[in-house]
């Protein structure tokens, strides 16, 4: 974390450069209010002031009615400036929030673009990333922290400094310019006190408590999320979640005091004890001018000395929110560099060069290949591909089965670009992968993954990620839910395509995990009816009853005619009809064929196929016909 004054000073710029983005009229709106809102209390010194030298004209008997008028308008500054300070206080808050919006929702887009588009997948799986992200989301989620949040206080520091510039002047007017710069000094003094030791606390509140909250959190979140109340209750669990929430807590309230006294009350004694000598020096000053001084300089001067007093006090308006905004827009461009440098090292983000075979749109037309392809994670310690070597001709399907960890999943990431493999080649219709610019690459993969992901937007939206460009399109929907089979879902849900699909949301519904992975199937098919011509399935039917998946493969080959398509699957009933099944051990293509091929050559697919089928027909499981 970095705090010197210069990298302070940075951070302050970087803030003040987002606030263009709240739009003209906003800022300008914004900044005249707090001018104003600093200008007023000024006007109230002065009204009292006048007010008060005028007032003993009152008591005089010949002159005291004449002297009305004269009270009264000094009256009406003061009050005038009080009750419009008043009501300026909500625009001052309107304003804010409209500057804390816009600002927020371009830093909100910035942030996805570089997590979802720019970030490598290596980077987004590294803890630290993990946890800056999360950083990042909570920085943007939480109301007075966000970005935003931090422009919006900036602006708001105008109220309070022009205040404090209208003291200077007043008591350096009255009392000449030495009394105004040591009021000044004191102002500067008071408010570096009370911001450093906020910035200081800020910095042991994320590094010392960050773990301590994380674990609070988690238990607090555990002990009240509606979806571990079932585990929760049935494992009698209860007793020990409380009694952690309360350890959890105990200990860190324990540190939080400590360090708290540590961080505040030493320097509130050292800089309350400059604040006073410096009022007491002014005061001394005020005492030797007194014979020399007006009233009304007396009373602009007592007054506007205790100006600067108000500096050492907290800022609601602005003090958390630049504090903890300006972490959460560093967080923020702090991932955004690193992705960037990522993506500069771990491979182009675009394609290397112009591709100068077929366009992108008609890829594959012959074949993908691995061409003794390796692959290792960045945190890996050995090669998770070892030399791995497969032609995936065009038109045909491919199942590929395999151990657990033996590469299935990672072999369908680098096909989709998702990671660039650390030796070998991959190479559509003979051009490097690399060549091909990834994202026109991706738009021809429809491709669902084991995690797929439940998005808590509605069924139409949740099939038509597939292909967002094409998202509206109805009957295209009801397609590839039809060849999904999740027609029936679709049926029984109260508002059909337009169901939110989790049941925290009116009229949502939570679906079954079959459910789920017939809606996933649909994404995919949706994707291939938008155009794109390789299917990659990663467990299908892992989720789906035996009826269900037999009923999908009865219809698979229909579906997939024309397209490239890769099945990962622990079910032979799965991958017995792809046209070639490859089997995967350690990294390497161990055996390859069609299933009665590999049945003949007797060997690993061979004998985990009979240990299967041997299972289902000793449990006389319905849909044991599909194996044989
Ligand atoms: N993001 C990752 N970072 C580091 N190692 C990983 C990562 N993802 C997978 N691995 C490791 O790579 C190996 C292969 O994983 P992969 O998911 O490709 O296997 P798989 O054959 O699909 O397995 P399964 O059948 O269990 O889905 C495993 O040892 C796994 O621990």
């Amino acid at each position: 974390m970095r705090h010197l004054p210069l990298d302070r000073g940075r951070r302050w710029l970087s803030i003040a450069r987002l606030l263009p983005l709240a739009g003209r009229p906003a800022l300008l709106s914004s900044v005249l209010v707090n001018l104003t809102i600093g200008l007023l209390p000024v006007g109230f010194i002065v009204g009292t002031s006048v007010m008060l030298t005028r007032v003993p004209a009152l008591a005089a008997v010949r002159h005291g009615p004449d002297a009305w008028p004269g009270v009264l308008s000094a009256f009406a500054l003061a009050i005038g400036a009080l009750v419009l300070q008043n009501m300026l206080s909500p625009l001052q808050a309107a304003f804010g929030e409209l500057v804390t919006r816009r600002i927020d929702g371009h830093c909100m887009r910035r942030l996805m673009t570089a997590c979802l588009a720019d970030a490598p997948m290596t980077l987004l799986e590294q803890r630290e990333v993990i946890d800056d992200l999360s950083l990042a989301r909570q920085g943007l989620l939480e109301r007075s922290q966000t970005p935003g949040a931090a422009a919006a206080g900036l602006l708001a520091l105008i109220a309070r400094y022009v205040q404090v510039i209208g003291a200077v002047i007043l008591v350096g007017l009255v009392l000449g310019p030495s009394a105004g710069v040591m009021i000044g000094l004191v102002a500067a003094v008071v408010r570096a006190g009370s911001r450093g030791a906020l910035t200081r606390w800020s910095l042991v509140i994320r590094r010392r408590f960050a773990g301590t909250q994380r674990r609070m959190r988690y238990v607090l979140d555990t002990g009240s999320d509606p979806a571990v109340a079932k585990e929760v209750r049935v494992l009698g669990i209860l007793p020990w979640l409380r009694a952690r929430a309360e350890s959890e807590s105990g200990s860190f309230l324990a540190s939080w005091w400590r360090e708290r006294r540590r961080i505040y009350f030493t320097p509130f004694l050292v800089f309350t004890l400059v604040a006073l000598v410096g009022t007491v020096a002014v005061l001394l000053e005020l005492r030797a001018a007194a014979g020399g001084v007006s009233v009304l300089g007396l009373s602009l001067a007592v007054q506007s000395i205790l100006v600067p007093l108000r500096m050492g006090t907290f800022f609601p308006e602005s003090d958390l929110q630049t504090m903890y905004g300006m972490q959460a827009y560093d967080t923020i461009t702090d991932l955004e560099e690193r992705f960037r440098t990522g993506a500069r090292r771990t491979g182009p983000a675009v394609a290397r060069t112009t591709l100068e075979t077929s366009p992108v749109q008609e890829l594959p037309a012959k074949a993908i290949r691995f061409e003794d392809v390796r692959f290792r994670y960045p945190d890996g310690d050995r090669d998770v591909l070892c030399g791995l070597d497969l032609e995936l001709p065009v038109g045909t399907s491919t199942a590929i089965v395999g151990l657990n960890g033996a590469g299935k999943t990672t072999l369908i990431k680098l096909l989709a670009r998702l990671y660039e493999p650390t030796g070998g080649l991959i190479t559509v219709d003979g051009a490097d992968l690399r060549d091909i610019d990834p994202r026109a690459w991706q738009r021809r993969l429809a491709m669902i993954f084991q995690d797929y992901v439940r998005y808590e937007l509605d069924a139409a939206a949740n099939i038509g990620m597939g292909a967002p460009d094409h998202i509206g399109d109805e009957a295209a929907l009801r397609a590839a839910s039809e060849w999904a089979g999740a027609a029936d879902v679709l049926d029984t849900l109260p508002a059909h395509l337009a169901t939110p699909l989790s049941s925290r949301y009116a009229r949502g519904v939570d679906l079954s995990g079959g459910q789920w992975q017939r809606i996933a199937l649909a994404r995919a098919l949706f994707a291939v009816g938008a155009g794109a011509s390789v299917l990659v399935l990663d467990e299908p039917t892992a989720q789906l009853d035996v009826r269900a998946e037999v009923a999908f493969f009865d219809r698979f080959i229909e579906l997939t005619e024309g397209l490239t398509t890769i099945v990962i699957s622990h079910r032979f009933s799965t991958v017995r009809r792809a046209d070639r099944i490859v089997v995967l051990d350690e990294g390497r293509v161990a055996e390859e064929g069609d299933h009665d091929e590999l049945l003949r050559g007797d060997g690993g697919y061979a004998e985990l196929f009979r240990l299967q089928a041997h299972r289902f027909f000793t449990d006389g499981l319905p849909g044991s016909e599909a194996m044989r």
